[in-house]
């Protein structure tokens, strides 16, 4: 386990199974519609991955990738887009790969997006959800785990871009950020 981690939550074992869950649900949501799969950069970048890997129907992959976080633990309030789409989601069936949603704020932006550009329908899936700390009234379509309110890292997830490359998600020990 790496220093900074006070406490692995989710080990890789369990993460994999989960999205080998995930994936066989998805396979038979979205059989025969083309879906539309959208990684939400740069934390969803590892569980996209492995997820549409294991979606064993015809789709496509997108990258949009947008911040609030910078290098805090606190949400800005305000979500910056980064990167848009390459592809256009009209009359799509469009699958948004979050990582976590926290707060809510990245996840009601871009579904208000999406929906605004006309796509045939517009899901969420997410690894982790915190619901405890939710400002909107949102809730994901599909969910890998519940996470309690502490601030978690690895598997994608960072604290000031550290982190992402841990193969389980952890809880980051109170010392390493000052905020
Ligand atoms: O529900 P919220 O409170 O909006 O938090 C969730 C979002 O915050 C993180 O992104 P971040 O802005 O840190 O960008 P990153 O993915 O590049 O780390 C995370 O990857 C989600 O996209
Ligand atoms: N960890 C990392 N990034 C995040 C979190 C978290 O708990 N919540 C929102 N973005
Ligand atoms: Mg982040």
């Amino acid at each position: 386990m790496h220093e900074d981690i006070r406490e692995v939550l989710l080990s890789q074992e369990v993460i994999q199974q989960k999205v080998r869950e995930l994936g066989q649900q998805l396979t038979q949501d979205y059989r025969d519609l083309n879906p539309l799969c959208i990684c939400v950069l740069k934390g969803a970048f590892p569980f996209m991955s492995d997820l549409v890997r294991a979606i064993d129907t015809h789709l496509e992959v997108d990258f949009m990738a947008v911040s609030s976080y910078g290098d805090s633990t606190q949400s800005s309030g305000v979500v910056r887009i980064v990167k848009d789409l390459d592809a256009s989601v009209e009359n799509r069936h469009v699958l948004v790969m979050e990582d976590i949603i926290d707060s809510g704020l990245t996840l009601s932006y871009l579904l208000e997006l999406l929906r605004g550009r006309n796509a045939a329908s517009v899901k969420v899936v997410t690894l982790l959800d915190k619901p405890s700390r939710r400002t909107t009234g949102l809730k994901p379509d599909y969910c890998g785990f519940e996470v309690p309110d502490a601030f978690v890292v690895g598997y994608g997830l960072d604290y000031a871009e550290k982190y992402r490359n841990l193969s389980y998600v952890g809880v980051l020990k109170e010392e390493v950020y000052s905020d």
